[in-house]
């Protein structure tokens, strides 16, 4: 069982280019942490470093309570699965699974067990004596899971594993992975994706990453209901948070916010007397968003409807600097474009936003 901290852990590279800074975790035995960021945030570099692979320029690095900046890969008790497999093309899927075991002298009897039990956890029992490029791209991954999974480590570490797959693959291996981490509920894993629905289905915890620290962690859910910041807001659901500015007109247990457009939005966020007036973005997720005969949130003209089977997204024309707003209904709505549209949201799913940080966390 081990557990993982971070403390002030930083990256600079070359003394000057600093990556990450202050990065502050507390990973419980057992979870499944993603890492998640926009590109060149820092996720690899991240999970690099818990590796070993990366030198650790400040802060510390503890797995299982033991003070790890120093300690060579081998000996941290973690296995990391790449992207690439990184399979040894002329061995076969047996041996490619034995060669760590062989590397480090364990029995015969010892590693044929090993690779026996994790060939059958991964369902590769039928290709243990294949070559790697006898196999599919997801049977190929699952011998790389299964490389690590004969070295019996307390953490695993995956870097976007997935991402070479196609799209039917990606979500085989994905529930794999999920079904794997069942099995082995005591094993700490750390996961960097793009995908957002690889976070959101895998993570006990998401870390989102952005401007060298981190954004916000918490359950997929809180993520996407509690959002701590417009960023964070916009990171976590597809399509984007959308954002209108207003002021705020009314306070209390719920604010009331006149728009730039005339409308108005009541949110279940309360506000204090001190706020009236305030500059506040109103965030309202596509998918909250409704049709309404009376009065709205939004209204816009529909420029464009893309009808996805179980939904429809409508996008509205730009109304002046703002980017698209973007709602997404139930059902098929074919019909809309070139309308004018009001939409309303329930006042528990409107987001405020002031000076790009959540009025629910002040
Ligand atoms: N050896 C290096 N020397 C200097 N800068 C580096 C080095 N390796 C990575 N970087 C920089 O560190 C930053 C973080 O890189 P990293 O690969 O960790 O990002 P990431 O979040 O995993 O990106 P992506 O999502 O695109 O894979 C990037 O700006 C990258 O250019």
């Amino acid at each position: 069982m081990a557990t993982l901290k971070l403390t002030d852990v930083g990256k600079t590279y070359g003394g000057t280019i600093e990556v990450l800074r202050h990065i502050n975790l507390d990973i419980k035995a057992g979870e499944l942490i993603v890492f998640v960021g926009p590109s060149g945030c820092g996720k690899s570099t991240l999970l690099r470093m818990i590796a070993g692979l990366e030198r650790i320029t400040a802060g510390t690095l503890e797995i299982g309570g033991q003070v790890v900046n120093d300690v060579p890969p081998a000996q941290r008790g973690i296995a990391m699965v790449f992207q690439s497999y990184a399979l040894y093309p002329h061995m076969t899927v047996r041996d490619n699974m034995a060669f760590a075991l062989q590397i480090a002298k364990k029995s015969k009897p010892e590693i044929d067990t090993a690779v026996e039990r994790a060939a059958k956890m991964l369902q590769l029992t039928p290709y243990l004596d294949r070559l790697p490029k006898a196999l599919s791209g997801g049977q190929r991954q699952r011998v790389a899971i299964g490389r690590a999974i004969v070295r019996d480590p307390s953490v695993f570490l995956f870097d976007e594993p997935l991402s070479n797959l196609d799209a039917a693959l990606r979500v085989a291996t994905r529930i794999e992975i999920a079904q794997l981490k069942e099995q082995m509920p005591d094993r700490t894993m750390i996961y960097v994706t793009h995908d957002q629905v690889e976070a959101m289905t895998l993570a006990s915890r998401i870390v989102v990453l952005a401007n060298r620290g981190i954004a916000q962690v918490g359950s997929p859910l809180d993520l996407y209901e509690r959002p701590n910041s417009e960023f964070v807001a916009q990171f976590i659901g597809s399509p984007a948070m959308n954002l209108v500015p207003g002021r705020i007109t009314a306070t209390g247990p719920r604010t009331t916010v006149t728009l730039e457009d005339g409308g108005s939005a009541l949110s279940d966020v309360p506000s204090t007397e001190a706020d009236m007036g305030l500059l506040v973005n109103v965030g309202l997720r596509p998918e909250d968003c409704m049709i309404t005969e009376g009065q709205g949130v939004f209204t816009g003209t529909v420029a464009l409807t893309e009808a996805l089977g179980e939904v429809t997204l409508l996008h509205f024309e730009p109304q002046g600097e703002a980017p698209a707003f973007i709602a997404k209904l139930p059902g098929i709505h074919r019909n809309l474009r070139g309308r004018q549209v009001t939409l309303a949201c329930d006042p528990d799913k409107v987001h405020l936003f002031h000076d790009g940080g959540s009025l629910l966390y002040r």
